[in-house]
């Protein structure tokens, strides 16, 4: 299943399978290139083979989960081109604790050591990349995280013998959470203060050999530990570092955004200590393209399960007969907006993945200062706006999948669970989401001077350009729709973003110059202008630009049967996001009176009425292999009750009596049992 040869078998969601308006395989073949359908078919035939890929036949102990997941990954790393592709992040729709491992391990440590380490360090890159080392990246410290510039270990450099102290002054300065290095990394890339003569050049990335490659034992000087037990994703074994003043070479300096000579003189390419901060944290991008990839493969997986339930499931109805619950306008309203998420993610990760590649492809050849060009940092302040949104709006979509698919949803063997855990870091790591969303919305905060004095600003990705027109925008747009026919236009509901970032950043940056002119100093105002105006400002940014990229895509699409159903995604997802800021559109006048809160919110379940036959189409068209998704409501051939009926008759717990049955006939034993005593 899954692949655009096969077929689904004929049961219960015939019904809805057979009303669909289109045809799944060419939503698919529209959706995905033909590339990565051969990537993910050849992916699965190869997974189908190996044990360790299929889902356990009992719940796995923690250290049983973490060796399953160290045995995924060596088989993707045998198996490169196949199972994992760093180029074109394509293995994220199996086994989440590998990928996230694969990611940190291969895509991170060797990327950073490419971009930004000199001829001396592609020697270890090529190590890791044949396997014979283990790399891990860990930015993050015990006691700071989003703040780096805040990091407290230490890397001195000792001229007499040419190599670096590093050094981990107290527990707080420990370097935490890297994926990979608590059971297995034999290096480390990791920031620390750069300090020569006594100066601190702020934070630099310097590489470490960690532990021994045959004997995985640290060497001395280095204490490296595991985080311990998480809430999800417990396969990846993120890991701590204490270093005791232990020495590596100088050439262990990622040094291409700064380095230091064997006389102990620093140098950086960049004009100021910021420019290559930034320089080095926007090489960071990769890692959130991936994040927002694998963060709606998973929400995919989890609206697939929740709408073929949802088609099986019977729940009264108006005779005696009961109706399939996807029928009722509720459920249509907690999980199609969902679905059109998903679709209208997933061409925007595509291309996102695109610009990006093309930007590394554009450094590789260029020089370091790219970094920060203009189509870096635009880049930036797309995936700094679009990470948080992506997660966030998964996590939305797992927890309300869950839900709506009621009691059994709540199973393990559901396998929505799973998701949510896995996915819920997401939320957290490559920039904790509220700050992320900073960079985005200072980005734009700075700049609007220069569009109220009339410089036009070049987007070289084009995900800003009405901004230049933010003024006549502001001063002319007002929403046109009186009707459903004027409302179901795209245009009406990207210019409808349009006024909403223009007005958002305007009164984003009215109300810090407010602040400021009350006596706030600068940090203060910043801060307290984040929750209903910053935040709000980098969520409609990148909104506006990922509805502006599926209009592009549904404008190449020739076949009109998928276009009228992708034009519907489109427009539920637009409406479904412009309710979230009605109040603004009432605050700054673009609306006015009853009507046109009501369009739109009628709008959003007339669009669930309307998609509701081809939901199940839907997710045939993106789901993900029967044996991934691992869900016994949610597969392929609807059979929701049989496979609830093997999975409750061969669970261990199922129908055997415990072996502590005795103490539940005598349980006055252990009532009557005096405290403290030993079982
Ligand atoms: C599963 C997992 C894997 C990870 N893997 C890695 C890894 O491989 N390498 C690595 O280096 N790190 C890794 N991390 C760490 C992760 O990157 C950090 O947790 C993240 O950057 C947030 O930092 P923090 O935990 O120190 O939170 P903090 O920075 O302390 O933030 C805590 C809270 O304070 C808020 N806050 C902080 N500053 C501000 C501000 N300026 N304005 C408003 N609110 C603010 C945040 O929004 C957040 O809610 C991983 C984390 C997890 C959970």
């Amino acid at each position: 299943m899954g692949d655009v040869n096969s077929e689904f078998s004929a049961g219960p969601l015939d019904y809805y399978r057979k009303q669909a308006s289109f045809d799944w395989r060419k939503m698919k073949e529209f959706i995905y290139s033909k590339e990565e359908l051969n990537f993910l078919k050849n992916a699965h035939n190869k997974i189908k083979q190996y044990p360790e890929f299929l889902p356990p036949t009992t719940a796995l102990s923690f250290d049983e989960e973490r060796y399953r997941t160290y045995r995924q990954s060596a088989i993707a790393r045998g198996h490169p081109g196949v199972l994992f592709d760093e180029d074109f992040f394509m293995y994220y729709d199996f086994a989440p604790s590998t990928q996230t491992r694969l990611a940190m391990t291969l895509t991170v440590f060797n990327g950073i050591l490419g971009a930004f380490g000199d001829e001396d360090l592609q020697e270890i890159r090529k190590q890791s990349e044949q396997g014979k080392i283990s790399g891990c990246f860990i930015l993050t410290e015990i006691g700071h995280g989003t703040n780096v510039k805040g990091i407290r270990t230490r890397a001195t450099y000792d001229k007499e013998s040419d190599e670096f102290i590093i050094h981990t002054p107290d527990f707080e300065a420990a370097k935490a959470w890297g994926g990979g290095l608590g059971n297995a990394a034999t290096h480390a890339l990791f920031f620390a203060q750069l300090y020569v003569d006594g100066k601190n050049h702020g934070p630099h990335i310097f590489l470490a050999p960690i532990r021994h490659p045959d004997t995985l034992l640290p060497y001395p000087g280095v204490t490296v530990g595991d985080m311990g037990e998480k809430i999800g994703l417990n396969g990846v074994d993120n890991g701590f570092l204490i270093f005791n003043n232990y020495r590596v070479p100088r050439k262990y300096l990622v040094n291409k955004t700064g380095g230091v000579t064997s006389q102990g003189t620093y140098s950086t390419p960049f004009e100021s200590p910021s420019q290559r901060f930034a320089a080095s944290l926007l090489a960071l991008s990769g890692a959130r393209v991936g994040v927002i990839i694998s963060s709606e493969t998973l929400g995919g997986h989890a609206v697939t399960i929740a709408v073929r339930y949802s088609g099986v499931r019977r729940q009264f109805g108006p005779q005696d007969e009961e109706i399939p619950i996807l029928e009722y306008q509720t459920q249509q309203y907690r999980l199609l907006p969902y679905l059109a998420s998903v679709y209208v993610f997933k061409v925007f990760s595509r291309y996102l993945k695109g610009i990006f590649n093309e930007h590394v492809r554009i450094i590789k050849q260029g020089d370091i200062h790219d970094y920060i060009s203009m189509l870096g940092i635009e880049i930036h302040v797309i995936t700094s706006a679009a990470k948080p949104l992506y997660t966030w709006i998964m996590r939305d979509a797992i927890q309300s999948s869950r839900e709506a698919c009621g009691g059994h949803g709540y199973l393990k063997a559901a396998g929505i669970g799973n998701l949510r855990n896995d996915q819920d870091a997401a939320l957290t790591y490559e920039g904790e989401n509220w700050v992320l969303n900073q960079q985005t919305s200072n980005f734009l905060l700075k700049i609007w001077p220069s569009i109220l004095e009339g410089t036009t600003l070049a987007f070289p990705v084009n995900s800003g350009d009405y901004l230049n027109d933010a003024i006549n925008i502001l001063n002319t747009f007002k929403f046109s729709a009186n009707n459903f026919e004027e409302l179901y236009r795209l245009d009406v509901i990207l210019d409808t973003f349009k006024w909403l970032v223009c007005y958002l950043l305007k009164r984003t940056y009215d109300k810090r110059q407010e602040l400021l002119q009350n006596g706030a100093n600068k940090f203060d105002a910043g801060n307290n202008i984040q929750v209903f105006y910053a935040k709000r400002l980098s969520t409609a940014y990148i909104q506006h630009f990922i509805l502006k990229k599926f209009e592009e895509k549904i404008l190449s699409c020739l076949d009109t049967s998928l276009k009228t159903v992708l034009e519907r995604i489109l427009l539920l997802y637009g409406l479904f996001s412009l309710d979230k800021y009605l109040d603004v559109l009432y605050q700054g006048g673009f609306i006015a009176g009853d009507r046109p809160a009501s369009l739109i919110q009628d709008g959003i379940t007339e669009m669930c009425s309307r998609l509701k036959n081809d939901a199940v189409s839907l997710v045939d068209a993106i789901a993900a292999p029967d044996f991934v998704l691992n869900s016994v409501i949610g597969s392929s051939d609807g059979q929701v009750y049989h496979h609830l009926e093997n999975a409750l008759f061969s669970s261990p717990y199922g129908t055997e009596r415990p072996t502590w049955w005795k103490d539940i006939v005598n349980w006055q034993n252990i009532a009557s049992t005096p405290p403290n005593s030993k079982l």
